[in-house]
This record gives structure tokens, C-alpha cells and sequence, in this order.
């Protein structure tokens, strides 16, 4: 049976801040990063965490990993409890952050792989078998005598991908993990991520602004705004919960008025095609079907809506 390996129950996290009013004096003021969020990962699944800048997806994170303790609610991961327990907890989770590096710069990758191996106490025969695959798989062999700084930073994100998962964790974070790489290198490491999953069922929490990344990779999407979770659920439901349309491109024998349709608004016309936004929920089929019907229809094209604009609609509701 699949356990919940993250469980986020009620947490909220307030954080104290002071800030300048006037010249000498301070002013105490509580922002609220995460407030009352809850969810839960099973164990296998690959999630999506995501959100607008400062949404409080970090903050979420660090409490997964325990380096910030919630101010109220519950964190279970892998049935610890990460701020009381966080060196237990880092022998059963992986960390990888886009922006930050737990390499040593000034080591080749393979004595930083030989640190992490002794500070994390792996089984030599674990750590082999993992170092050889993820050698294989990231195409590290190359790399392992250089210097970390002399790395280009797809370089260094696979050997932190690998770094993180040397020690075989049950849960992988993943902060940003294709932030600045080319096409090729995102393809890899999403390559990679898809098949670790499927292979050794490695749970995934996934914080990006990259869209593609969700796309290929996650079955599911919790949505996070100013702290509160806005939606969870599969990628697709997003469309419904942003409200977001599919748009019908229609050739039409000649020109036409804006065709009159219920339920279809028409965006555009040009000649003989026209472009017909209707909500992304609803079956293009009978409306095809009543075109046809009511037209000398000759070709259609049914265009999907992208996922970034309606997150971008999401937020946008959410704060008006
Ligand atoms: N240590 C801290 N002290 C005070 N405020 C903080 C601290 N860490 C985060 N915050 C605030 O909490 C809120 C949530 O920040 P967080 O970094 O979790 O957002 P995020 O969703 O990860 O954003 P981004 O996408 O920009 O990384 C922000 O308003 C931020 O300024």
C-alpha cells in the first residue's frame, strides 16, 4: 500500500520582522509566509509545488527539511519530525537548490562524493551502485576530476543531482532544479528525474517557475498564494480552476460574419478563418459538430491553452 511520506497538516509560519519607521525608531511587524497550508505526498508521486515570488514556497521547504521550525500545525516526513529530528531526517531526504550549491568549490566532484559518502555514513556498496549510476545517467565521468568551480552550471547541476542522491533518499526536494540551463541540459535532467521515479519510486517535491518542468514531470500541482494553498490537484483541473479557454481555428469555404454560436466567443477574423475561444472544460465535439452542421466548414484546428497563462489567471482572480 502507498503511505503518505509528506504530511503538511494546518502549518503556518510567521516570521518577526523589523522595519525602519521614522529615524530612530523600529517597528515590529509579523509577516505570515505560510498560513495554515496543508497537504499530503504519497509515496511514489512527483508534485509540483508553485507559485508567484515570495508565495512561500522556501519557506514550505525548509520546514520539510527542518531547518525552519513551523509556528503552528503539523510536518511529518517519512513519519519524522523534521525540526526535532533533521539529522535523522537528512539520511532519508535529498536536497537539491537551483540557486545554491552543497558541493565543495574547490574539490573535484569526486572528492566531494567521497565526503558525502563518510559524513552520511553510506554503505559502500550503496554508495557505488548509486555513484555508477548516476555517473552513467548524467554523464558524469568527464566531470568527476575537475573542480567544482570550473563547472558550467548544467555541469554542476547534475553533480548536485547526484550529490543529493548518494545516499538513496526516499524524498527528493527539488528547488529550481533547470533554472538557467539550455534546452539540452533541462531535457536531461528531466529525463533523468522521470526515470529515477519510475524506477526506484522516488517521491518528488518540485518548487519551479519553470512550466515545461511541471508539464513533463508532475502528476500533480499544489498551487501556493500568499501563503495559502489556491489549488491541488491534477495539471489538468488547473484549466477549469483558472477558468481558461481552448480556441477553435476554423477554415470556412469563404468569408463570414463572426459566426453566432452559444457558449463560443469569437476572437478573430481573418478572411475566411476564424478563432473561437471556448471554455477549455467543455467537449469541442458538438461544436464541431453544430459548425459543421450550420457551415461549409473545410478545416479545423483545436489549439490547447498554456499552462502559464492560466496560472497567471489564477493569481490574478485570487487578488482581485
Ligand atoms: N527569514 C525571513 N524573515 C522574514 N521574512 C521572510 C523570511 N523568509 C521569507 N520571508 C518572507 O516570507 C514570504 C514567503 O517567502 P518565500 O521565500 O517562502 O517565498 P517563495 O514562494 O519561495 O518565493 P520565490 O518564488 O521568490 O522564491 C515573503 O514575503 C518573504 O519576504
Amino acid at each position: 500500500m502507498r503511505m503518505d511520506v509528506i504530511e503538511v497538516d494546518a502549518v503556518e509560519k510567521v516570521f518577526d520582522v523589523r522595519r525602519r519607521a521614522g529615524r530612530l525608531r523600529r517597528e515590529r511587524h509579523r509577516v505570515r509566509a505560510v498560513d495554515r497550508v496543508s497537504f499530503t505526498v504519497r509515496s511514489g508521486e512527483v508534485v509540483g509545488y508553485i507559485g508567484p515570488n515570495g508565495a512561500g514556497k522556501s519557506t514550505t521547504v525548509k520546514m520539510l527539511t527542518g531547518i525552519l521550525t513551523p509556528s503552528a500545525g503539523r510536518v511529518r516526513v517519512a513519519g519524522i519530525d523534521p525540526s526535532r529530528e533533521r539529522t535523522r531526517l537528512a539520511r532519508r531526504i535529498g536536497v537539491v537548490f537551483g540557486q545554491r550549491s552543497t558541493l565543495w568549490w574547490d574539490l573535484p566532484l569526486r572528492d566531494s562524493y567521497r565526503l558525502i559518502h563518510r559524513l552520511y555514513r553510506v554503505p559502500d556498496t550503496v554508495f557505488r551502485a548509486n555513484l555508477e549510476r548516476c555517473v552513467e545517467l548524467l554523464d558524469l565521468a568527464p566531470l568527476l576530476e575537475v573542480p567544482v568551480r570550473q563547472l558550467s552550471l548544467g555541469q554542476r547541476m547534475r553533480g548536485e543531482i547526484a550529490a543529493a542522491l548518494l545516499h538513496d533518499p526516499e524524498v527528493l526536494y527539488l528547488d529550481e532544479p533547470t533554472i538557467g540551463l539550455d534546452v539540452v541540459s533541462k531535457a536531461r535532467v528531466r529525463g533523468f528525474l522521470r526515470d529515477l521515479n519510475e524506477e526506484r519510486g522516488t517521491t518528488v517535491l518540485l518548487t519551479t517557475h519553470d512550466l515545461t518542468d511541471i508539464e513533463q514531470l508532475c502528476g500533480r500541482v499544489v498551487v501556493i498564494d500568499h501563503g495559502r494553498v489556491v489549488y491541488d490537484g491534477a495539471l489538468g483541473g488547473l484549466h477549469a480552476a483558472g477558468e481558461s479557454e481552448r480556441m477553435l481555428v476554423v477554415d470556412l469555404e469563404r468569408e463570414f460574419a463572426p459566426v453566432g454560436l452559444a457558449g463560443v466567443r469569437v476572437v478573430r477574423v481573418e478572411g475566411p478563418r476564424q478563432w473561437l475561444a471556448f471554455p477549455a472544460a467543455r467537449s469541442a465535439a458538438p461544436l464541431v459538430a453544430e459548425l459543421a452542421r450550420r457551415y461549409p466548414l473545410v478545416d479545423l484546428s483545436v489549439r490547447e491553452p498554456d499552462i502559464e497563462a492560466v496560472i497567471a489567471r489564477m493569481y490574478a482572480g485570487r487578488s482581485a
